[in-house]
């Protein structure tokens, strides 16, 4: 059943934001009261959540009944309308919130009474008179018209309403459409003060007796910012648009015309404005509405007012809302379609979507008639209408596509932006990579400039060479220069001794033609005379001495005349002179040569072994790493076996305590059966009867019984002392065949490395265990004690079989027996004092062999980081021995043999 209720109207002041800035606001009254439009009116301090229990809640329950609820927030821009609504972040949240979380409580009772309810969140916001699904992943799509159905009334079309199952899943649903909202800067200021945010939430539910599922709806409305109302209506459509204030416009003649028609018969237009046609129920219709009226503490007075009025026309509005029950349902429904058909029938495009049933039979006809005169006068208003709409809803929609584009370019912005730190992420990555390989650059950079540093002083070295060349070339030059400019001058002199040679022969000739021709002259004149005058033949042989001589002189002279130009050296001579000269050069720039290459088969033999060497440096460098890393591993092991050597040690100190103990025990009862036995024999009457020599035979074989018994008790601790000695020496065999291994690998390693003249230390044959040693001492001293005691035994035995005879024999044999056996134990203490001397000297051997091995390695170590040029170890470098370690330590000095294989066995 349907139930009247006006609307409750609620007061909000948000608190100041900044000290001092603002005043407390108020709703007052003219007297200071409270406004009497508000049902409540909240102080300054109030919470969201204390709203919500007080107002809220409530409707929550109704809800959960099946009734329709609607939350209008109203109030100027910045009064806190989204902050009621949705709080501010996690920490305060809005009442939508609150609802939701309670909402799944009362789902939960309504599953655990038998009804299976489902929620479903729808949300839109209508900004410029358009429709958007801001639980649409796509922006384009999410445009959305309004739509009409019997059932469903004036809804949106296409609206995604999405189900939720928890409260969880609904709180993530309404922040992504929260957060969805357009909040550009328009240049009307910012949208959201303009935008109307819509969250629709259902409540379906469903039973079997209700036969039709009951479905209720909670609506919250942030409503536009209402500051426009205190505005003039025309101007603003002037300045603003027609679209742009719609909504308010259009809510704020609703809500006064509703405050003007309380009643239910009343004819009332939705359709100004989209938000008016979609709060049909909410305003008038079939649902709880509560408005909850926000107000700034400083705002201007106009507004104020307008927001007043506006509270009050609010409070005036009634409600008819009704349980949405199958019945109430179904009305509802055929109300509508019969609605639907009426307007389908009317004439003209937009037809009253409302008319009052009652009246409608009657104003029917007048109406049509009425409208057939209007028609032509309403439609051409309408046309003129229609394009000045059209018009301004162009001018809209040029803005609404500016503010698209806006969104897209902002959108675009972001995206260059992330583009931007992606550049910059990879430029960050690139400068490091590029620093890094600079730095392997500056280091190559750094080895290319002291290799060329190096050429250069090369290049230096062999230019100074060089310069020392040329200067000795020049000075050979200069020298071959002196002796050419010699030569040319002793040529000269020479030439000039030819000629002033050629002129004296040519004149010697003259002369001697004419001294010839005097002769002859003489000698025509001495035939004369030797015609005239026979004169004397000494004479004549004298003169014709002298015509001989002079002719010799003569022929000598023309005989011994030489060319000047054959002076000149032959080619020979020439050859040799210029050797002489230049010779020297030439030797000299062979040398040069010569030197110049040796130099570089230098520079290239020493390339070559700086690589080797290098090579050889890394080989070793690996060699000492392996080296180092077995002589961590032989520590381990050394370490292991000094500790099972002194468990060894420690064992047998407890073995020889225990050895004592017996002996101890053994002498004492002995003793005591001595006693006994003498005890017996001084205190038994002269006649002894058979009884008695039983009890005393049974007393005695009781006797070596238990003693016997005790033998084989301390048999089988010493064998099993031994065995233990035999696994720890076998342990410890084991540790030097790995120490052998290791040795092996080491000297493998070492070979390998190719440095010849590395002591290796002795062959690895030497230092394995012949056969015959591994026969222990220890072994050879057990068999003999054993041997011993079965001898012993054996002596033993016959004492045990007599069991009859004198009494002094008995005595006397029993004396031997104690003595004997008193000798054995002590001769076996004697033994085993002996044996564990001999497993501690063995011991001994062993720490000095494997000590003498490990400082070998060691040492070889050493040298082979020597010859590899590593540095040693720091802090250096070797340890000390571990013997020499232990005689520090206090203990005593081991003896043992100085060679080098151990002589302890297994
Ligand atoms: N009750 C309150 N307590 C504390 N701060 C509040 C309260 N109400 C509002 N505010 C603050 O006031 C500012 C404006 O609030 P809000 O954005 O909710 O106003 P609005 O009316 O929704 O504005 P618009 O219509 O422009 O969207 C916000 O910073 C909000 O945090």
């Amino acid at each position: 059943m349907a139930e009247t209720m006006n609307v409750t109207v609620l007061g909000r002041i948000r608190p100041s934001t900044s000290v001092g800035s603002e005043s407390s606001g108020s709703y007052s009254g003219a007297h200071g009261q409270a406004h009497p439009s508000f049902q409540t009116l909240y102080k300054q301090g109030d919470t969201n959540r204390f709203i919500y229990s007080d107002a809220i809640l409530s409707m929550v329950k109704l809800l959960g009944a099946g009734f329709n609820c609607c939350v209008l927030c109203f109030g100027e821009s910045g009064s806190g309308k989204s902050y009621t609504l949705a709080g501010e972040g996690t920490g305060q949240p809005g009442i939508i919130q609150m609802m939701l979380k309670d909402l799944f409580n009362e789902v939960d009772r309504l599953h655990d009474n038998g009804t299976s309810a489902h929620v479903k969140i729808g949300m839109y916001e209508i900004y410029n008179e358009i429709i958007r699904d801001l639980l649409s992943i796509d922006r384009h799509s999410a445009v959305c018209d309004l739509g009409i159905t019997a059932e469903d009334g004036v809804y949106v079309k296409n609206l995604i309403e999405v189900p939720v199952m928890s409260a969880s899943d609904s709180l993530s649903i309404f922040h992504s459409g929260w957060l969805a909202q357009n909040t550009q800067n328009t240049d009307y200021g910012e949208a959201g003060a303009r935008t109307t945010v819509v969250t629709r939430i259902h409540l379906i539910q469903e039973r079997e007796e209700y036969g039709y599922p009951y479905k209720s709806t909670f609506t919250f409305v942030d409503l536009p910012g209402a500051e426009k109302l205190a505005a003039d209506p025309k101007a603003l459509k002037r300045m603003e648009g027609t679209l742009l204030n719609k909504s308010l416009l259009a809510l704020g003649s609703l809500i006064e015309e509703l405050a003007r028609k309380p009643g239910a018969a009343r004819i009332l237009s939705y359709e100004a404005s989209k938000l008016t046609n979609l709060l049909r129920d909410a305003l008038g219709g079939n649902c709880n509405t509560k408005v909850i009226v926000h107000q700034k503490p400083r705002s201007d007075a106009r507004i104020t007012q307008a927001v007043l009025n506006a509270a009050e026309c609010f409070g005036q509005i009634t409600n008819f809302f009704l349980l949405n029950d199958t019945a109430a349902q179904g009305l509802i429904t055929q109300y509508r379609a019969q609605l639907l058909i009426k307007q389908s029938q009317l004439p003209g495009p937009s037809a009253p979507a409302v008319f009052d049933s009652d009246d409608l039979a009657g104003k029917n006809a007048k109406l049509t008639k009425e409208n057939m005169k209007l028609k032509e006068e309403e439609g051409y208003l309408r046309r003129k209408l229609d394009q000045l709409d059209s018009r301004l809803g162009d001018v809209a929609m040029v803005k609404t596509d500016l503010s698209a584009k806006l969104i897209n370019s902002e959108e675009e912005k972001l995206r260059v932006s992330k583009l931007l730190v992606d550049l910059q992420i990879e430029n960050n990555r690139i400068k490091e990579k590029a620093s890094q390989e600079i730095f392997e650059l500056n280091n190559k950079l750094m080895s290319i400039d002291s290799d060329y540093r190096e050429v250069l002083m090369a290049k230096e070295r062999l230019g100074k060479e060089t310069r020392l060349f040329h200067e000795r070339l020049d000075l050979v030059e200069r020298e071959r220069q002196e002796l050419a400019d010699k030569y040319v001058m002793m040529k000269a002199d020479y030439a000039a001794l030819a000629e002033k040679y050629d002129s004296e022969v040519s004149r010697n000739q003259e002369l001697g033609l004419e001294l010839l021709n005097l002769l002859n002259a003489k000698v025509t004149l001495l035939k004369q005379e030797e015609n005239l005058a026979l004169a004397s033949d000494h004479k004549r042989e004298q003169t014709a001495e002298e015509l001989r001589r002079a002719r010799d002189i003569a022929l000598g002279l023309s005989s011994k005349k030489e060319r000047a130009d054959e002076i000149g050296a032959s080619d020979l001579d020439r050859r040799e002179l210029q050797n002489k000269l230049f010779g020297d050069e030439e030797r000299m720039r062979s040398e040069f040569n010569q030197m110049r290459n040796q130099y570089d088969q230098q520079q290239d033999k020493l390339q070559s072994r700086i690589m080797e060497l290098n090579a050889a440096l890394r080989n070793g460098r690996q060699i000492t790493r392996d080296y180092q890393r077995k002589l961590a591993q032989q520590d381990v092991e050394l370490i292991s076996s000094r500790e099972e050597a002194r468990e060894v040690a420690v064992a047998n100190s407890r073995l020889q305590t225990q050895l004592m103990e017996k002996n101890e025990e053994m002498r004492s009862r002995l003793t005591k059966y001595l006693e006994d036995i003498a005890e017996f024999v001084d205190d038994r009457d002269a006649t002894l009867n058979r009884k008695m020599e039983d009890n005393l035979t049974n007393y005695v074989r009781s006797m070596i019984k238990d003693m016997k018994e005790t033998y084989k008790a301390r048999e089988k601790q010493l064998s099993e002392a031994a065995r233990d000695f035999k696994m720890k020496m076998q342990s410890i065999g084991k540790k030097h065949e790995q120490l052998l291994v290791a040795y092996r690998f080491l000297r493998k390693q070492v070979q390998k490395g190719d440095i010849s003249d590395a002591d290796l230390g002795p062959q690895e044959g030497e230092l394995t265990l012949k056969d015959d040693e591994v026969e222990s001492a220890n072994r050879r001293e057990i068999r003999r004690l054993t041997e011993a005691l079965l001898e012993a035994q054996k002596k033993q035995s016959p004492a045990d079989s007599d069991d009859s005879g004198e009494w002094n024999e008995l005595q006397k044999k029993l004396g031997e027996f104690t003595s004997k056996t008193q000798q054995e134990l002590e001769t076996e203490r004697a033994s085993l004092m002996s044996m564990n001397a001999i497993l501690e000297e063995q011991l001994a051997e062993c720490h000095d062999y494997i000590n003498r091995h490990f400082n070998k390695y060691r040492e070889e170590n050493a040298s082979l980081r020597r010859m590899l040029g590593m540095k040693e170890r720091e802090g250096n470098t070797y340890e000390d021995p571990p013997i020499q370690r232990r005689q520090r330590a206090g203990y005593p000095r081991l003896a043992g043999p100085s060679h080098t294989q151990p002589s302890w066995q297994y």
